[in-house]
């Protein structure tokens, strides 16, 4: 689908944050594995969060969706499959669910689509190879059998922190404690104590017994909640760029106190020059000369492609750190954002992890033709904040890929002055 994303007028309103699909995803689990009824409250029907929803029904639960919540009543067994566990795009549900497919007592096929099959699944490979269990995967999809024992578990801290929070969610299942120890640097930290803390409004229960080493006792259970998911500041972070640029932007719905790392989106903006303030109403925006700043992504991946916008629209040069694994999600982000924006006259370039971008504001141009927006929900999001908070208009392609995390997206930016038109 292309969509032309343009002003309507100058840039200002108010958009309320969606709610937070990291964190949607691990209480519809939690529930799924819990014996009962769990409503959860502020949920988002996003093509990821649909198919964690999907795969608990399949797997060892009832669910009864509301316009914008769900009953979640977990059966307290697992039932046998009749078709794979399609994941979609969503990484996070597959690498979720595969530990978990471990504790069902059959052989498990997930399927899904875009790249999910190509990110890496290594970690997993490997643990389950070392147990002697069945991991099989191709393009088409991958299949698990066996059980995971409980004990002591040595997995890289830096390839997707999706892995450790996997066996978080399975591991206290087993009837024997065990202990995560993580090679370091662990990276995406911040995802890691939130699933922790998703699990504890549970009732399932892990330490850290230093900040490398995670304690898991055995013989825990599930126990039903209601749960409410927070506003999500990894999708607030497109609003916010632009009203750090525009000035005139508030948003409302969002935490303050919260474990999402996505959060230090604000403490970017202010070290950029952002002014901006918070009250019971939301953080709302003014216009601020802004400025380069070196920003280590370890902790916020999700935050790249939009902050690789802000570097342009930033006096100076703005590097972005640790920021491999970028190349690792829905697209290449960095391959990816590095083309659009240069089409757009962007000057930056990337080694590796490191992304430097030299702001250019009064460079940028319309491009030649439509941008790509690579099937990814992030890339596409991105060029649109682009397009308002530099007044050009630009078309992108592949703009469906935002149903992946916020449906609404397209409908949300316009009170705040953009016009919409779907090709
Ligand atoms: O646990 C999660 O909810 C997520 C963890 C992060 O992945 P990595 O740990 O692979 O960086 C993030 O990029 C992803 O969008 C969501
Ligand atoms: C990478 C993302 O999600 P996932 O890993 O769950 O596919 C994302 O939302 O940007």
């Amino acid at each position: 689908m292309l969509v032309t994303i343009q002003n309507a007028r100058s840039v200002g309103g108010t958009i309320t944050a969606p709610p937070s699909k990291s964190m949607a995803h691990r209480a519809v689990l939690c529930a799924a594995l819990a014996e009962g009824r769990s409503h959860i409250t502020n949920l988002e029907f996003s093509k990821d969060i649909s198919a964690t929803l999907g795969a608990a029904a399949q797997l060892c639960a009832r669910v009864r969706t509301g316009a914008d919540d769900a009953v979640v009543e977990g059966l307290g067994h697992f039932v046998p499959l009749a078709a794979p566990v399609d994941c979609c795009e969503s990484g996070s549900t597959l690498r979720f669910l595969i530990p978990i497919a471990s504790l069902t007592g059959q052989a498990v096929s997930f399927t899904g689509r875009g790249r999910l099959m190509e990110r890496p699944q290594s970690v997993y490979e490997a643990l389950y190879r070392e147990q002697g269990l069945r991991f099989e995967q191709s393009a088409a999809g991958l299949t698990v059998e066996g059980a995971l024992a409980p004990g002591e578990y040595r997995l890289a801290g830096n390839v997707s922190s999706q892995f450790i929070s996997g066996l978080l969610f399975a591991l206290p299942l087993l009837s024997g404690n065990s202990t995560l120890h993580l090679i370091p640097p662990v990276e995406s930290r911040s995802y890691i104590d939130m699933t922790r803390s998703v699990q504890a409004a549970f009732g399932v229960q892990s330490h850290w017994l230093d900040e490398n080493t995670l304690a898991i006792p055995g013989g825990q259970h599930y126990h039903p909640c209601d749960y409410t998911v927070e506003g999500d500041y990894s999708q607030a972070a497109f609003p916010a760029v632009l009203g750090a640029a525009c000035g005139g932007v508030t948003i409302t719905g969002l935490a303050p106190e919260t474990l999402q790392g996505d959060a230090a989106i604000l403490d970017i903006l202010r070290r950029c020059g952002a002014v901006f303030t918070r009250t019971a109403e939301g953080i709302s925006f003014e216009k601020a000369p802004l400025h380069g700043v070196d920003i280590d992504l370890a902790d916020c991946p999700d935050l790249g492609p939009v902050l690789m916008v802000l570097g342009l629209l930033c006096e100076g040069t703005t590097v972005i750190r640790n920021a491999e694994r970028l190349r690792l999600k829905e697209s290449d982000r960095i391959a990816a954002m590095e083309a659009e924006l240069r089409a757009c006259g962007g000057v930056l370039e990337s080694e590796g992890g490191t992304i430097t971008v030299h702001g250019c504001a009064n460079r940028l141009h319309a491009p030649a033709g439509v941008l790509h927006g690579h099937n990814d929900h992030r890339v596409v999001m991105s060029l649109a904040v682009l397009a308002l908070s530099t007044g050009i208009p630009l078309t992108v392609d592949d703009a469906e890929a935002i149903t992946k995390s916020w449906p609404n997206f397209f409908e949300a930016i316009k009170p705040l002055g953009a016009e919409v038109e779907y090709a």
